[in-house]
């Protein structure tokens, strides 16, 4: 059966246009196994593979130095052997005693600085027509081709990340690393939805820091700083992982406890209030429950009011009984 390119999708990626041409080499020129490699440093990772023989998984792992294809790369023997068994380095090639091979090919992969990426490569455990070697420009044009497939996927991939990392950073508060008030309010806009779709409790705390100006006028700055990184530290290690917690302000955080109910809510405020004494931070907190007539935004002033108040009586929260 031959391939119809025609009816092939697009490729969409590296992976999908290595695997077209694994299966086109195979289909017009045989051989047990063709693979794409990869090299990082003494590995020989295998990416696809079209096998008929060996029974080579993709994702296992060989020693380059043990291959075939690196005395290829280095020029030490050729990149077709259709009796590869004459060819003395690759008749010592240690890969060549796990894995009976007669037949060779292989052509590298390069990174677009023209570093070595990896190789495509073919192995038989039968010898092959010498005049297979005619095949060798058509192998290498193949190669070239998926380089560039493979250049450009990394130039997505790297935009990509530096758009994660971007769009992290905008959302992060520098000094305490929990969201800012941007990302607060996206998380709001987002389980609001979620909240209203599938009537989820949700529960959420407004902490404000108590005397924070002081410790600045009489401390300093930084050990202002210190404190409320501390305090932060204190509310994460609080809630639970998918819980959000954010900075709103200079010397106050937010948090949006997600499927926590009334009950959840009041051991919440237990434990974050044991954790925050526990490390000698005193703050004011106020919880609210959002409810069907109050969307979350509502239900933060609703939590603020509860933390003013609390700030209201003038007394620290570590000496309140219910804090055990
Ligand atoms: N070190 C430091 N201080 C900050 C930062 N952002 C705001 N502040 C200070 O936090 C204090 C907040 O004001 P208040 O809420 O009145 O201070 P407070 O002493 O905690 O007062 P109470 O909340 O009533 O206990 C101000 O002194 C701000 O300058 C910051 O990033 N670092």
């Amino acid at each position: 059966m031959n391939l119809d390119v025609t009816a092939l999708p697009p490729f969409k990626d590296f992976e999908s246009a290595s695997r077209a041409v694994l299966t086109y080499l195979h289909e017009q020129l045989g051989f047990g196994l063709w693979m794409m490699t990869r090299t990082e440093g003494r590995d020989w990772i295998v990416l696809q593979v079209e096998d008929h023989y060996y029974n080579v998984k993709e994702g296992t792992v060989f020693t380059w130095t043990d291959s075939f294809c690196s005395q290829m790369v280095q020029g030490f023997g050729p990149r077709v052997a259709p009796c590869s068994r004459e060819i003395p380095v690759y008749e010592a090639a240690p890969i060549g005693q796990q894995v009976p091979i007669e037949a060779y090919i292989g052509v590298p992969v390069n990174n677009s600085d023209g570093t070595l990426f990896g190789t495509l490569c073919a192995i038989d455990p039968n010898p092959q027509n010498p005049d297979i070697t005619q095949q060798l420009p058509v192998i290498e044009l193949l190669a070239r081709f998926l380089g560039t497939v493979l250049e450009s996927d990394l130039k997505a991939l790297e935009q990509e990340r530096l758009l994660e990392r971007i769009k992290q950073e905008v959302l992060t508060d520098e000094l305490t690393n929990v969201f800012n008030r941007r990302g607060w309010d996206k998380a709001v806009e987002l389980e609001e939805e979620r909240a209203r779709r599938y009537g989820n409790p949700v529960c959420v705390m407004i902490i404000d820091l108590d005397g924070l100006k002081s410790i600045n006028d009489n401390q300093g700055h930084a050990k202002g700083d210190e404190r409320i990184q501390a305090a932060a530290k204190c509310i994460s290690e609080s809630v639970r992982e998918n819980d959000i917690v954010a900075r709103i302000g200079g010397d106050e955080f937010a948090v949006l406890a997600i499927e926590c109910d009334k009950k959840g809510a009041e051991a919440l405020y237990k434990k974050m209030s044991k954790v925050l004494c526990s490390n000698k931070i005193s703050a004011s907190i106020g919880k609210a429950m959002r409810g069907s007539e109050m969307n979350i935004t509502q239900t933060m002033e609703q939590a603020d009011l509860a933390m003013y108040a609390q700030k209201a009586q003038h007394k620290s929260m570590c000496d309140q009984q219910n804090v055990e």
